[in-house]
């Protein structure tokens, strides 16, 4: 049995076109691993099928070895699988701390319990995530702003607070360096560091080649539907194919 998230075999398609066409992937506990490509070679469909926001046409998905192909995307949240989207999704109407402490509510089943009108046991607990993860990003300053007032890079990194909230095992990542200044992404690469450290499974789907770089333990390099290479970052990258892959000159 493997720990973290793994992917076999897996098949999406829309129509005609096969957007994922059988692919392996694992997501290791303690490393980070970024899937990378240029645009449109199924990246984002394979990480919602990982996610859960689609399922696949065929292949598995596992969760520390646990079949998780038919749940969706919040059974699998209470399983400890946690995203970010590509276009950052947070409540606009509430505040930053109010926002990280869904996703700290996430973790104990508050919401169930709050529909059957129970009382919500560990609000102690959830506050002391949700300050641990403000604390982490770096958000404190702006606990008390509506979410709607952070700019860009902020607000992204509201959306990995509300993630980290939740305690998850996996974190799936879409493009947590997109609008980052270079503090924010210094601040980014460290937090994910010390997530791994932690023993979190990392996925990152990223653009940025450098950070990339600078961060993935291992890459996979996605082409039409397939993988097309994968290892360790620093040899996966100095590839003349993967850049030609990859749309670098
Ligand atoms: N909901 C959908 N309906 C029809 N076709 C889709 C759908 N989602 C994706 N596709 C197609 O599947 C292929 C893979 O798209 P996908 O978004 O997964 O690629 P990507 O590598 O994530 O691209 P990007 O880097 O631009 O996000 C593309 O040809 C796309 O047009």
């Amino acid at each position: 049995m493997s720990a973290g998230l793994t992917a076999r075999g897996v098949v999406r398609g829309f129509g005609g076109i096969r957007a994922v066409d059988g692919v392996d992937l694992a997501v290791p506990p303690g490393r980070i691993t970024a899937l990378v490509g240029p645009n449109g070679v199924g990246k984002s469909t394979l990480f919602d099928c990982l996610a859960g926001a689609t399922r696949p046409d065929a292949g598995r998905v596992l969760l520390a070895g646990r079949d998780i192909t038919a749940l969706p995307d919040h059974a699998r949240a209470r399983l400890g699988l946690a995203r970010t989207f590509q276009q950052v999704a947070v409540f606009p109407g509430l505040t930053v701390e109010q926002n990280v402490r869904v996703g700290a509510e996430q973790r104990r089943g508050g919401t169930a319990r709050a529909l059957l009108g129970l009382p919500a046991p560990g609000r102690a607990a959830a506050r002391a995530a949700t300050d641990r993860a403000l604390r982490l990003l770096d958000l404190d300053p702006v606990r008390d702003w509506p979410a709607d007032r952070l700019p860009p890079g902020t607000l992204r990194l509201l959306e990995l607070a509300r993630a980290l909230a939740a305690a998850p095992r996996v974190l799936l990542l879409d493009e947590p360096g997109a609008g980052l200044d270079l503090a924010q992404t210094a601040r980014l690469a460290a937090v994910l560091r010390a997530l791994t450290a932690e023993g979190m499974a990392l996925l990152l789907v990223e653009h940025d080649v450098e950070l990339v770089a600078r961060l993935a333990d291992t890459v996979y390099v996605m082409a039409a539907g397939r993988m097309v290479a994968r290892g360790p970052a620093r040899e996966v990258l100095a590839d003349r194919r993967v850049a030609a892959a990859w749309g670098e000159p």
